[in-house]
Order: C-alpha cells, then sequence, then structure tokens
C-alpha cells in the first residue's frame, strides 16, 4: 500500500543514467508512490582522460552516492549492475535488479558494411575486457581508448576518432543509438561482463523496510536476480571488478542456470573459461569461480592488476 512518502532516487547525471532512473521511477510511479529524482556528477564522470583501469579504485561510479545512501540524504540509488563492486558494504543492500536487457556488445560504426572481421581498422573501446577479446578475435585492428558518456562517443566516433567503437547492447538501445549499429556480438565468443543489461538498486541503511519490499515488488524480476546473483558471486569469489577482464553471462534455462565465464589475458594471450548448470545462483557462481581458480585465475589476476598499475 503505497505511502504518501516521497521516494528519493539517487543516480549519476549522465544520460544513460537518467534513463535508468525515470525507468525505475516510471515502475513506482506506477503504483502510486511520488519519486524524486536527486542526481550527481561522480569522480568516474569527472575523471576521462584516464581508463578506468588506471583510475584503478573499485566502485569509482558508486561510492558518492554509496555516502548519500548512508546519510539518509536518498533512499535508493540506481547503477549500471555492470558498474558495481562484486562487494558491497553490508549496511547498503542490492534490493532489486531490474529485467535484463539483451546482454550482448555491438559494434557502432558510420560505414554500415564495416565488420570486425575484414580488413584492419581503428576500433575504439574502454573496457580491458573489450580490448582483450578483439585482441585474440581480431588482432589486426588498432585500438583506441574511448572514454566518456556514450553521447561522447558517438561524437568521438562521428569526428573520425574511430572507424568503430564496441558498446554493450543495453545502452545504445536505451539512448536510441541502434541505427548506428553494424554487428551484434555474439555472447559465447564475446561475452559480456558480469551484469551487463540489468540497472540494480541499493537500499539506504534507513530505508523503511516496509517500502524496501514494497519497491523489491515493484522492480525485482526473478529471472534476471538469480543470474545476475550467480555473475556476482563468481565475481566475488575472482575478486574481479569492472576494471579486469573478467567475463561472466548466466542465462535461465528449463534445466537450470547455465553460467559461462572466463579471464583474458590483457592482450588476449591466454584465456581461461568455465561453465556450470545450476539452480543456487551463490553455488553456482562460486563453483565456477572455482574451476577459473584452478586454471590459474588468481595468477592471471595478480599479473593483471601489476600491468595495469604500471
Ligand atoms: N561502463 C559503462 C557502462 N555501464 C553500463 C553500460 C551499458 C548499460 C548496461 O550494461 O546496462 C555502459 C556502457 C557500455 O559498456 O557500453
Amino acid at each position: 500500500m503505497p505511502t504518501n512518502k516521497l521516494i528519493r532516487i539517487g543516480t549519476r547525471n549522465s544520460a544513460l543514467a537518467m534513463w535508468q532512473a525515470r525507468h525505475i521511477a516510471c515502475l513506482l510511479e506506477a503504483a502510486g508512490y511520488s519519486v524524486e529524482i536527486i542526481d550527481i556528477v561522480t569522480i568516474g564522470d569527472k575523471i576521462l582522460d584516464r581508463s578506468l583501469s588506471k583510475i584503478g579504485a573499485k566502485g569509482v561510479f558508486t561510492e558518492e552516492l554509496e555516502t548519500m545512501l548512508r546519510n539518509g540524504e536518498i533512499d535508493i540509488a540506481q547503477h549500471s549492475a555492470k558498474d558495481l563492486p562484486s562487494t558491497l558494504a553490508a549496511d547498503l543492500p542490492l534490493i532489486a535488479f531490474t529485467k535484463r536487457e539483451a546482454a550482448h556488445d555491438v559494434v557502432l560504426s558510420l560505414n554500415p558494411d564495416f565488420r570486425l572481421a575484414v580488413a584492419g581498422a581503428i576500433v575504439g573501446t574502454s573496457s580491458t575486457r573489450r580490448r582483450a577479446m578483439l585482441a585474440k578475435e581480431y588482432s589486426q585492428h588498432t585500438l583506441v581508448e574511448m572514454r566518456g558518456n556514450l553521447q561522447t562517443r558517438l561524437e568521438k566516433l562521428k569526428s573520425g576518432a574511430c572507424d568503430a567503437m564496441i558498446l554493450a547492447y543495453a545502452g545504445v538501445h536505451r539512448m536510441g543509438m541502434e541505427s548506428y549499429i553494424v554487428e551484434h556480438l555474439p555472447i559465447d565468443t564475446f561475452t559480456p561482463a558480469v551484469g551487463q543489461g540489468s540497472v540494480a538498486i541499493q537500499s539506504s541503511s534507513q530505508l523503511d523496510p516496509a517500502l524496501a519490499i514494497a519497491i523489491r515488488q515493484l522492480c525485482n524480476d526473478e529471472p534476471t536476480e538469480a543470474c545476475l546473483l550467480a555473475e556476482r558471486h563468481l565475481l566475488a569469489q575472482l575478486d574481479g571488478g569492472c576494471s579486469v577482464p573478467v567475463f561472466g553471462h548466466a542465462k535461465q534455462h528449463a534445466d537450470g542456470l547455465h553460467l559461462q565465464a572466463g579471464v583474458l589475458g590483457l592482450q588476449g594471450e591466454v584465456e581461461l573459461k568455465a561453465t556450470g548448470i545450476g539452480t543456487d545462483p551463490e553455488t553456482l557462481g562460486k563453483a565456477v569461480a572455482q574451476d577459473l581458480i584452478a586454471q590459474g585465475a588468481q595468477t592471471l589476476l595478480q599479473d593483471i592488476r601489476k600491468q595495469l598499475a604500471s
């Protein structure tokens, strides 16, 4: 039963984040709640001249919102699930994951005939995962850094900074940029980052528990949640994050959750892969992580972190 209480949603202020915050607001307003969106510029949005892996610290997009959640300045925060660190403070739990958008990556170009499989070109990407996958699958390309919000990146593409760039379909779709998509990359070879395509809602420590339950009922998608929990347990077990080339994607099938995951060397020179099927997300995520660890994932990730830091 909606109370008259206003729900304050904290968010980054990029166009994508604002779209996501409005999406959550719509879900809540449809049930009769009043909603206020409070937007902030995070460190991750301010530092655009360095790649995320160099900024280093986990949670460059989430820390300030967490402080606001703790101070009770906002009731909930919305985050791209992909941008969240694998472990969060216990007093600020995730209470919902929205229904996942198609989770795959896409290639954008002004040239409709551009394909990754053809001759070498300049390809823009900012993620270590995408760089490593490109180096492994399509080593003919020259890779350039592409930071900034999706609009900035599209402007860079238009100004000729690269011939093509790789982004998550989810963000491209939400921003209405589909007309620039020239290729949809398969999940099996270009496996997305953990959490890609879903929006997570993090709760203030001061949120009324009854309201938290109501928000969860309105916004959470259970199949998505099971997948995201499996992926996030995998990442936590590997001590990964969005700045290392770890991939993980779960999907609900008739016989249970299927999880495929792996770790790549920065230049795609090594690839560790593992898959698993299960019903309990935590058990599945940890089992697939253990398989990767048995193959040497922790040593590989330690090397990667050293290389990224230097
Ligand atoms: N790190 C930036 C980021 N965080 C979430 C998305 C896309 C939306 C989503 O995955 O839900 C993007 C852009 C991208 O990787 O292309």
